[in-house]
């Protein structure tokens, strides 16, 4: 595939007043940064550009410093996430004049909005210090500036506003470039891409450059058919169409960046469709697959390690990778839906039998889950269909529902069935007979019981007269004893000697 430079980059603003429909913010930022190339540098020392994205803010700092023979130090919000990254390289470039012939330096710290409140706060305290030691013009560019984190950037900088470009003013800029490339260019598609884009200039050039490149002309009807409105999300046939007809990196990105399917889904969409719409060339197809298997690898590295800083490397692989696998045009194959999906909707009920099940075997044999699923579940499923006579009492022992015999014993199941009932009725017909055994057994334990304690209560009576009688015998002896005069039998014997 031809590739050419892009046209952001071929066109970008070379002069201050390239840069079109920003003259407040000139008005803004020229002055400012003359007082600096004056040897008297302005009381606030940065300046924060901020406003929508693709309307001239990091093209008007660098035009300035075209214009102005400075040297630009560029650093994006990545680059200076820790307080050591803005030491290292903006406070050095800030506070040091440049080598000649540049007459100054401007440090740009890409992006300060990308700077996150919890995280980065050595950043923005490290930003803060660069502000007063800077010898140097910092220009800072941000989207959305308004976060409570960077209040004291906010209160320390010159706040300068982009506006977005309206379409007088964007339609006669994107015609000229037109113009420029000698492409046929229509001026209501022109004003289509504009719409869609809301008034980002990057984006509707970029657009342009697709269409053009892709069909040499750029009419409504292409661009209708061809530019997707900007953070719209893509239903799966609409990024499958985006991405197989990409003819860049980016759209390819963006065309699997820009739908609600979660990862393993969008993966299944690209994987099912690739071999329909590349299987007319082998080499194309072969690409497209090893791009595949990569973003796999990848994501299956995100999922083990939970390392998501490889997301974007995924998705590299499965947009780009797959899009630009192709060296021929190919036609639109009949895209489908993928198997899987349809596959894993069909098995649901399947699937929920076998995770109760599973749920059940890890309760009672006290197992993982996982073991069940992958240890016991078989093995079941083997006794079950080769068996169904013992498998019938594992069920009963289990306490397995019919739902999961059905799902164990599948073409056995009513021949299980048929064994479980007639086990059931044959323990039940046990239960009664051992229940009548056990009554009787009861009955006669009671009744020698009974016999015993009869026995008991004739032993005790017995006791009791037995006691009465010596309790008389004492008496009468006690009676005779004090009638001899408290003397006892030998000693009355005694005296009458
Ligand atoms: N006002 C403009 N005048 C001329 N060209 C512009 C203007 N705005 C954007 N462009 C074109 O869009 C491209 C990107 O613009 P630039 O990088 O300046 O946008 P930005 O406002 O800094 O966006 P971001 O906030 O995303 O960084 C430029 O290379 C240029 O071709």
């Amino acid at each position: 595939m031809k590739k050419s430079i892009p046209w952001i980059i071929k066109y970008r603003p070379k002069r201050v007043e390239d840069v079109v429909n920003q003259e407040k913010a000139k008005e803004l930022l020229i002055p400012w940064i003359k007082k600096w190339l004056s040897g008297n540098p302005p009381e606030k020392k940065g300046a924060l550009l901020w406003g929508p994205p693709g309307v001239g803010k990091t093209s008007l700092v660098e035009a300035i410093c075209n214009e102005y023979n400075l040297e630009k130090i560029e650093l994006n919000a990545s680059d200076f996430r820790r307080k050591k990254d803005i030491e290292r390289i903006a406070l050095v470039a800030a506070t040091k004049r440049p080598l000649p012939p540049k007459k100054g330096r401007i440090v740009l710290l890409d992006e300060v909005d990308g700077l996150s409140p919890r995280g980065d706060e050595g950043a923005i305290s490290a930003i803060l210090e660069l502000l007063e030691k800077a010898r140097n013009p910092i220009i800072m560019t941000a989207n959305d500036p308004w976060g409570q984190h960077l209040r004291p950037i906010r209160e320390r900088v010159l706040m300068v506003e982009f506006k977005r470009i309206p379409k007088t003013k964007a339609l006669p800029y994107l015609m000229k470039i037109c113009e420029s490339e000698g492409i046929y260019c229509e001026k209501q598609a022109l004003a289509y891409i504009w719409e869609k884009n809301k008034g980002d200039l990057r984006a509707c050039i970029n657009d342009m450059q697709a269409i053009a490149e892709a069909y040499g002309k750029i009419t409504l009807d292409l661009a209708k058919a061809l530019v997707v409105e900007r953070d719209r999300t893509l239903t799966p046939w609409e990024m499958l169409q985006h991405l197989f007809y990409a003819k860049y990196f980016w759209q390819a990105k963006k065309a699997v960046t820009s739908t609600d399917l979660d990862y393993d889904t969008l993966f299944l969409w690209i994987a099912e469709n690739v071999p329909k719409q590349y299987g007319d060339d082998p080499e194309d197809l072969w690409r497209a697959m090893e791009a595949l298997s990569r973003a796999d690898v990848y994501y299956g590295r995100i999922k083990r390690r939970m390392n998501w800083s490889l997301l974007p490397y995924y998705f590299e692989m499965l947009g780009p990778g797959v899009a630009l696998a192709k060296e021929k045009y190919h036609k639109r194959a009949r895209w489908s839906y993928p198997e899987k999906i349809t596959l894993l909707a069909k098995t649901k009920e399947q699937r929920r039998i076998r995770e109760e099940l599973a749920t059940l075997l890890s309760l009672t044999q006290h197992v993982s889950k996982s073991y069940a699923k992958a240890e016991i579940i078989p093995l079941l499923k083997f006794i079950a269909q080769h068996n169904p006579q013992y498998f019938a009492r594992l069920a009963l022992g289990l306490r397995l529902t019919d739902e999961m015999i059905k799902f164990l014993a599948g073409k056995e199941y009513r021949t299980v069935i048929r064994i479980k009932e007639k086990l059931l009725k044959e323990m039940e017909e046990e239960a009664k007979i051992r229940a009548a055994r056990e009554a009787k057994e009861y009955l006669e334990r009671k009744a020698l019981e009974v016999v015993e304690e009869e026995k008991v209560e004739k032993w005790e009576e017995k006791k009791e007269e037995k006691a009465e009688k010596v309790e008389k015998r004492e008496k009468k002896e006690r009676k005779r004893e004090e009638r001899r005069g408290g003397l006892t039998l030998l000693d009355f014997l005694n005296k009458k000697k």
